[in-house]
C-alpha cells in the first residue's frame, strides 16, 4: 500500500473530485465510512462528544454527529465559535446539523468532565491541514481530553500531528485509542515518536481515485498482505532438498548458543532445503540434539575462529556471534573472501561498527540493526525520521538493504525505497525475536526470492507469526520459539 504525503492526498482528494463526486459527498462518504466502523466496534456506546476543527476534518465530525445521530445516538458538537470561519464542506454540515433540535452544539469552554458513562471522545479538530503546533484554546482543550478516561477516537489523524514529519518534542497532540484514517497511513504513524498518539489504526477505505493512486510516485509503502501475495511462491512438488536452497547460520559463543539456535531453527520452519549451522564446539551437543535437522560444523571451542566457504549458500551472521578477537578475524577473512550477499546481524554488527569495516558488506547483503545498532553503525540521529534518512543514505551509498529494526521495522532499498512493516507486538520485544529474524531472511534467500522480496516478506512473516504467538500465550509470555512455531500457520494462510 502506498503512503502519501499530505500535499498528494490532497491531490488525491481532488482528482476524485474531478472525477465526479462532489466535496461535500466524498466528506458525506468519509463519515459514512467512520460511522459504519462506529456502530461495528462501539455496540454499547450512547453517547459521543464531538470535537471539530473549522477545516474538513472538523467537516468529518459535523457529518458524523448528524449520522450518529440518525442511528438513535446522544450527540454533543463542540466547536470553537469564535474562530473565523469554516472551510466550506465543514459550513455546509454545520447548517445541517443547526437545523437538528436534538444535537447541542457547545463552545470547546463548556466541556466539563462530570457523567461520561458509556460515551466516547471524537477528536476532529484537524487532519492533514494542520499547519502549525496546537495553541491557545486547542492546545488547552486537547489537555483536558487527554486526561480523561474516556474512549477517544481520532478522524483521520490524531490532531496535532502532522502526516509527514515529526513534532516538537513539547507539542500537544490528542492521544486517541483508535484511528479512523482514510486510505493511506501517514507516515507519522509509523514511527515511534508520533505513532504513539494513534492507537489502534484502521484504514477506512472512502473510494479515492484509483487510477491517481496508481500513478502517483511514492518512496514510502506499508507492506499488507496484497503485497505478500504477490511475492509468496508455493512450494514446487516437483523437487528435492536442492531447490530449497543451503542456508547457513553462522553465530553462538559460550553463553549464547541459544542465538544461533534460534536462528537454524526459524531457518527450517520457513523453509530452506539444506540447513547448516556454524558454532563453537560447545555448542554441538545443544543444537544436535534440540535440531536435529540441522547439520552442525564446529568452530573454535567456545568462540567461532572460522567462518568455512560453501558453494551455493546463503550465510546468516551473527546472532549470539561475540566480538573475541578470533571471532574478529573470522569475520574478516570470510567477507575479505566472500562476495555474495549475506546477512548480517547483531555482533557481526557491532564488530564492523567498531572495528569502520562497514565497506566490507558485500553488494546486496542484508543488515538488520535495531536502533542502537544503527547508531553504532552510522552515528547519532536526533529521532527516528533523521535515523530513517540517514538509513537510505547509507543504504544507497553501500548498495545494501537495510531493516531498521523497531516496532514498525522499515525494510531500506539500495535506490531508497521504503517498506514500513505493521505486522508484530510488544510481546516480540524480548531477547531472541531478532535471531529468529536473521534465521527467517536467510533462509527465504537461500530459496531464490529475490532479495527485496525475501526483506519484505521476511519482516512481515517474523510480525505476523508473533501476533499469532501473542494470541495464544499472550504478549507477556510468548517467547520467540512460539513465534517460531506459528511461522507453519501464517504459511497456511497464504494459502486461502
Ligand atoms: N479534501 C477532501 O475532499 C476530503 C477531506 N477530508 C478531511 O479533511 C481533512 C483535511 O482538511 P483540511 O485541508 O481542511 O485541513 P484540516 O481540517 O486538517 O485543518 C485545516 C484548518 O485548520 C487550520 N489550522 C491548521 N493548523 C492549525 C492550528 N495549529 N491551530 C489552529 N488552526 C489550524 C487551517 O488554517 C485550516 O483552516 C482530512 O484530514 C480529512 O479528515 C475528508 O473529508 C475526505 C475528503
Ligand atoms: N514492540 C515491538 N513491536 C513489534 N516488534 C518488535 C517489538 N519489539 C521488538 N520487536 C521485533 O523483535 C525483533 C528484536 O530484534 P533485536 O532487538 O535484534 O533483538 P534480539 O536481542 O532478539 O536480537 C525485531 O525484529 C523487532 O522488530
Ligand atoms: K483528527
Amino acid at each position: 500500500m502506498k503512503i502519501l504525503t499530505a500535499q498528494q492526498i490532497r491531490d488525491c482528494d481532488s482528482a476524485t473530485i474531478e472525477k465526479g463526486i462532489s466535496s461535500v459527498n466524498l466528506m458525506e462518504k468519509a463519515a459514512r465510512a467512520c460511522v459504519e466502523w462506529i456502530e461495528i466496534n462501539f455496540r454499547t456506546t450512547h453517547k459521543f462528544l464531538i470535537f471539530c476543527g473549522n477545516g474538513n476534518n472538523g467537516g468529518d465530525g459535523l457529518a458524523m454527529a448528524r449520522l450518529l445521530y440518525e442511528k438513535g445516538l446522544d450527540i454533543e458538537v463542540f466547536i470553537d465559535k469564535n474562530n473565523k470561519g469554516f472551510s466550506s464542506d465543514a459550513n455546509v454540515n454545520l447548517k445541517r446539523i443547526k437545523h437538528i433540535n436534538g444535537i447541542d452544539i457547545k463552545s470547546f469552554s463548556d466541556f466539563s468532565m462530570t457523567n461520561k458513562d458509556k460515551t466516547v471522545i471524537i477528536d476532529a479538530f484537524f487532519g492533514y491541514g494542520l499547519n502549525r503546533k496546537l495553541s491557545g484554546e486547542m492546545k488547552n482543550i486537547v489537555e483536558k481530553l487527554n486526561l480523561t478516561k474516556i474512549p477517544k477516537i481520532s478522524i483521520d489523524m490524531p490532531s496535532g500531528l502532522f502526516a509527514d514529519k515529526i513534532v516538537e518534542k513539547d507539542s500537544t497532540v490528542f492521544k486517541a485509542d483508535f484511528t479512523l484514517t482514510f486510505q493511506f497511513y501517514k507516515r507519522s504513524f509509523l514511527h515511534p515518536e508520533t505513532g504513539t498518539f494513534c492507537g489502534k489504526i484502521e484504514v477506512l477505505d472512502i473510494g479515492l481515485d484509483e487510477d491517481f493512486i496508481d500513478e502517483i510516485e511514492t518512496d514510502y509503502f506499508v507492506i499488507d498482505e496484497d503485497l505478500i501475495k504477490t511475492i509468496y511462491k508455493p512450494r514446487e512438488e516437483f523437487s528435492n532438498k536442492g531447490t530449497f536452497g543451503k542456508s547457513i547460520l553462522v553465530g553462538g559463543s559460550y553463553g549464547k548458543i541459544g542465538a544461533v539456535l534460534m536462528s537454524t531453527l526459524s531457518a527450517l520452519k520457513t523453509g530452506s532445503g539444506l540447513t547448516f549451522t556454524i558454532a563453537p564446539e560447545c555448542g554441538n551437543m545443544i543444537i544436535q540434539s534440540q535440531v536435529p535437522e540441522a547439520m552442525f560444523m564446529g568452530s573454535g571451542e567456545r568462540y567461532i575462529d572460522e567462518i568455512g566457504i560453501q558453494e551455493k549458500a546463503v550465510y546468516g551472521i551473527g546472532p549470539g556471534f561475540g566480538k573475541e578477537e578470533k571471532t574478529q578475524k573470522a569475520l574478516f577473512d570470510f567477507l575479505k573472501a566472500y562476495k555474495d550477499p549475506v546477512v548480517l546481524d547483531a555482533d557481526a554488527l557491532n564488530i564492523l561498527a567498531e572495528t569502520g569495516n562497514i565497506k566490507s558488506i558485500p553488494k546486496n547483503s542484508v543488515i538488520t540493526p535495531h536502533p542502537l545498532e544503527f547508531e553504532r553503525l552510522f552515528g547519532k540521529t536526533e529521532n527516528s525520521f533523521e535515523r530513517l534518512e540517514l538509513a537510505k543514505e547509507k543504504a544507497a551509498e553501500l548498495q545494501i538493504f537495510i531493516l531498521l529494526k523497531d516496532h514498525h521495522t522499515a525494510v531500506i532499498t539500495p535506490d531508497k525505497r521504503v517498506f514500513y512493516n505493521v505486522t508484530g507486538n510488544s510481546g516480540m520485544a524480548k531477547g531472541g525475536s531478532g535471531d529468529v529474524l536473521t534465521g527467517i531472511l536467510t533462509s527465504l534467500m537461500s530459496q531464490k526470492y529475490e532479495i527485496e522480496k525475501a526483506c519484505i516478506f521476511g519482516v512481515w512473516l517474523h510480525g505476523k507469526a508473533g501476533d499469532l504467538a501473542a494470541e495464544e500465550f499472550s504478549k507477556e509470555s510468548m517467547l520467540p520459539t512460539d513465534l517460531v512455531q506459528k511461522i507453519g500457520e501464517v504459511f497456511k494462510s497464504l494459502l486461502d
